[in-house]
């Protein structure tokens, strides 16, 4: 019996600053409807999909840098979204930047979710690649200050059961470490779910520019082949307060073929069925892990 899950990679175009929540979800609903037209199973949205990409800009004052922080999940303005996917029946994933308090300290990530068909979070995951600069680097266009805004993920990453696969998250800059395809393969996960904000312009080697959708579809499609796994990829895409972003949102298979690629650089539906037995191509042949891969051989790491 083959287990095929329609997937929807729900692309984002620019979120201005001065957005609210509630439109950022007006958006998301829209995407999660066309989806559910499509006979969507599962919808994946961006990393920090309710807010503009906030860490291009310098700030000093914490009140202000936490005004694009969520305390609560689902928070009132973002609840719709959980009540209709719930109706809907469809599962879904998306990033924010957290603020939550654990063991009496407050604490700063950036978050995934996997919330199931029936609207429940199942899954948690904090960004452990976090790329960037801690300081104000005035000399840059614009900045990348994630190593300011937010904590290091501090727990490894996690594999849920859900609408009968096996699914685990990563963000962003996550997907240019082949560890990550790695670890989530060897801890069982079939799809491997991953939003991303990057921007086109990379200040310290702007020779690679040209290269940014290379690389993007690079390590995620030799990620999906070398472990033999599905990856859903979502931008934020085009330009978002002056800054060009990448689009080329995807859904690749086990075989690292991309199946189903964004066209624009705007809020976009791309869909395709995936079986998720289909892993098993890649695990009983070329990849098959407990008769071919050697750990014992690979010291250095
Ligand atoms: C400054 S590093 C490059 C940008 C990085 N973006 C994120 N959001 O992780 C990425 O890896 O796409």
């Amino acid at each position: 019996m083959s287990r095929e899950i329609i997937v929807a990679a729900a692309q984002m175009g620019p979120i201005a600053r001065h957005e609210t929540r509630t439109q950022v979800v007006v958006r998301m609903l829209a995407l999660l409807e066309k989806a559910a037209r499509r006979g969507a199973n599962l919808v994946v949205y961006p990393e920090l999909t309710l807010t503009t990409f906030f860490p291009r800009w310098f700030m000093a004052d914490q009140a202000e840098i936490d005004t694009f922080f969520e305390t609560e999940m689902p928070s009132a303005e973002v609840a719709p979204l959980f009540a209709r996917a719930r109706e809907l029946g469809i599962a879904m994933n998306f990033g924010y930047a957290e603020k939550t308090v654990i063991d009496g300290t407050m604490r700063r990530f950036n978050t995934a979710i996997l919330v199931d068909q029936d609207g429940n979070i199942c899954l948690k995951y904090h960004k452990i690649h976090l790329p960037g600069h801690p300081e104000h680097e005035p000399w840059r266009q614009f900045q990348h200050l994630e190593k300011r805004y937010f904590e290091l993920g501090e727990a490894p990453y996690g594999c849920a059961d859900v609408l009968g696969g096996k699914m685990s998250m990563a963000i962003c800059n996550d997907r240019r470490w082949p560890e990550t395809y790695r670890e989530v393969s060897l801890r069982g996960a079939e799809m491997l779910l991953i939003g991303y904000n990057t921007p086109l312009h990379y200040p310290l080697a702007p020779e690679h520019d040209h290269l940014q959708s290379f690389h993007n579809h690079l390590c995620m499609q030799a990620g999906a082949y070398q472990n033999g796994l599905w990856v859903v990829a979502v931008g934020k895409a085009g330009t978002e307060e002056g800054v060009a972003m990448l689009g080329q949102s995807c859904i690749i298979a086990p075989t690292g073929e991309i199946v189903a690629l964004a066209s624009t650089t705007g809020d976009e539906v791309v869909t395709a069925c995936c079986d998720l037995d289909r892993c098993q191509e890649l695990r009983e042949n070329i990849f098959n892990f407990s008769k071919n891969r050697r750990p014992d051989m690979y010291t250095a790491i």
